[in-house]
């Protein structure tokens, strides 16, 4: 589908009587939109994190066109997952890391939830750790997602709240977290991959899914009280991280920045 955008509908010819309905984009190319604007921040010669999701994957893409018709160069992209990676690699788009790049320029990442101060929710795919050390690391991190992804509050999509904990003894674990975030109507599971065997990370690490059913408050504390159990890695939530937020939805694209709404 062409990417002319229109903020309702992609409408047909008034003239063309014979033509189909007009079609309310999908959430998929609504993505893509995000996407695509978020790549226009992108310069030759950028460190670029390279986000993970279904989201994301849009943004490589577009890197990887740009740089072969020769609109961009010298990027080195920090890919945020093995997947990532793979799609990078497939693309031509040169490859580094953190150890020899410890600033990146720009990160281009989707999210799960994005709350009216631009904190978020990320990981349903799995991938927070090497997104929070990459994403914490970029002079501009550009979040990309469509208007679903906007809540009231972190947890308020009543989906998964992930946090990356090391296997040993993983019920235990997963028990202190149920524990600490009971107050909130805290539900806790093991997040289950192929042949429902524990899904494994990039970095050989589980997933507990926590799900919420009130407002956590103070998202500091909450975020300092899980990273002090033992057992955790990291959690999905990424507070003051994001420098600009891209919304695409049924109405055009949002540009919201921190501090400030555009
Ligand atoms: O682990 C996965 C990442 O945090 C994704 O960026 C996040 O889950 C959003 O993914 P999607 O763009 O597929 O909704």
């Amino acid at each position: 589908m062409a990417l002319a955008y229109d903020p309702l509908f992609i409408s047909s010819s008034a003239m063309d009587v014979a033509s189909p309905p007009p079609m309310i984009l999908t959430q998929d190319e609504l993505k893509r939109i995000a996407a695509y604007k978020a790549v226009e921040f992108v310069e030759s010669g950028m460190v670029l994190g390279l986000g993970t999701g279904s989201t994301a994957k849009h943004a490589v893409d577009r890197i990887g066109e740009l740089l072969r018709q020769g609109k961009l160069e010298n990027i080195v992209g920090i890919p945020t997952s093995k997947k990532t990676q793979e799609q990078a690699l497939s693309l031509g788009i040169p490859l580094s890391d953190l150890d020899a790049h410890p600033v990146i320029d720009l990160s281009i990442d989707g999210a799960d939830e994005v709350d009216p101060y631009l904190n978020l929710v990320k990981g349903r795919g799995g991938s927070l750790l090497r997104e929070k050390m990459i994403e914490g690391a970029s002079k501009k991190f550009v979040v990309i997602v469509d208007e679903s992804k906007m809540v009231k509050h972190i947890g308020g999509s009543k989906l998964a709240l992930p946090v990356e904990i090391v296997p040993f003894c993983w019920k235990f674990t997963a028990e202190k977290l149920r524990n600490l975030l009971e107050g909130y109507g805290c539900e806790a599971n093991l997040r289950l991959g192929e042949k429902e065997k524990p899904f494994v990370t990039d970095n050989g690490n589980y997933i507990v899914d926590m799900y919420l059913e009130e407002d956590m408050g103070d998202l500091g504390v909450v975020s300092d009280s899980i990273l002090r159990l033992p057992g955790v890695v990291e959690h999905g939530m990424f507070l003051d991280m994001a420098s600009t937020v891209i919304i695409a939805g049924e109405h055009g694209v949002k540009i919201k920045n921190k501090h400030t709404s555009t």
